[in-house]
């Protein structure tokens, strides 16, 4: 489970401040999606960044599992957010002259002991992963080998690599059309409900969230629940 508490983060704006956060709080609880969506600039991927750990807020409460993270040095942070959390971001950044496979298990290969357990182990996570994102027969393909909702399963496939209780997904469906965009959010609501992350997706398009758990809209940086849409 995450759960945000009173949540305000300003960034400098020449003399003043800019508020992308104002007060926010909310919990997500493992096996369930919130949704959240709302005007551009409105602190959206702001809140996302906090929530992964990545940004720390001027002020508020980050817990994970219970861990509050505030007061953690930037170490032990990092560390937490390797275990506990997983990142998709809009752009699936993969490395060009990796196969779909190595896209998943390079950080988890890079500066271990070379083990041939621990590779047999990261091997095997890959390609089951590959396989819940319906990528099992493209794993050694090379990103420009593969369509853009394909590129956006893999991506989706690695942030899971480290089996994270916490998922953040940051507009997976801006790049897509309406029907592989679609797939890709049964693919996000399949496996936060098999692998029971805590996810938080943000999402422009309207028409996703009725299919979520918990819908939030921003409005300049303040974070509403959106009752027509929460079941
Ligand atoms: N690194 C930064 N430095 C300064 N201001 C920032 C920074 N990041 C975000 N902001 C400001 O914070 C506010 C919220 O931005 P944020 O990117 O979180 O919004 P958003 O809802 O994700 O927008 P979009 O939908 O366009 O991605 C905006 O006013 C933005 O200009």
């Amino acid at each position: 489970m995450i759960s945000l508490s009173n949540i305000t983060l300003t960034f400098p704006d020449g003399d003043s401040r800019v508020t992308a956060i104002d007060n926010a709080s909310l919990e997500v609880t493992r096996g369930t999606v919130t949704g959240i969506t709302g005007p551009s600039g409105s602190g959206k991927s702001s809140l996302l960044a906090v929530a992964a750990t990545l940004i720390a807020p001027d002020s508020g409460l980050v817990s994970i599992d219970g861990v509050d993270v505030t007061g953690m040095t930037k170490v032990e942070t990092a560390r937490l957010r390797r275990e506990t959390v997983g990142v998709v971001f809009q752009q699936p950044n993969l490395l060009p002259s990796l196969t779909a496979t190595e896209q998943l298990t390079v950080m988890n290969e890079l500066g271990q002991r070379k083990s041939r357990r621990r590779h047999l182990v990261v091997q095997a996570r890959a390609a089951e992963l590959l396989d819940a994102v319906g990528l099992s027969g493209q794993r050694d393909k090379r990103p420009h080998q593969l369509s853009g909702g394909q590129r956006q399963r893999i991506n989706i496939a690695r942030a899971l690599m480290n089996d994270p209780s916490v998922l953040i997904v940051d507009e997976p469906t801006s790049a897509l059309d309406q029907e592989r965009g679609s797939a890709i959010i049964d693919l996000v609501l399949q496996l936060t409900a098999e692998r029971e992350t805590a996810t938080m997706l943000v999402t422009h398009d309207r028409s996703h969230l009725p299919r979520m758990h918990d819908v939030l809209t921003m409005t300049d940086g303040r974070l509403l629940r959106s009752l027509s849409f929460s079941q």
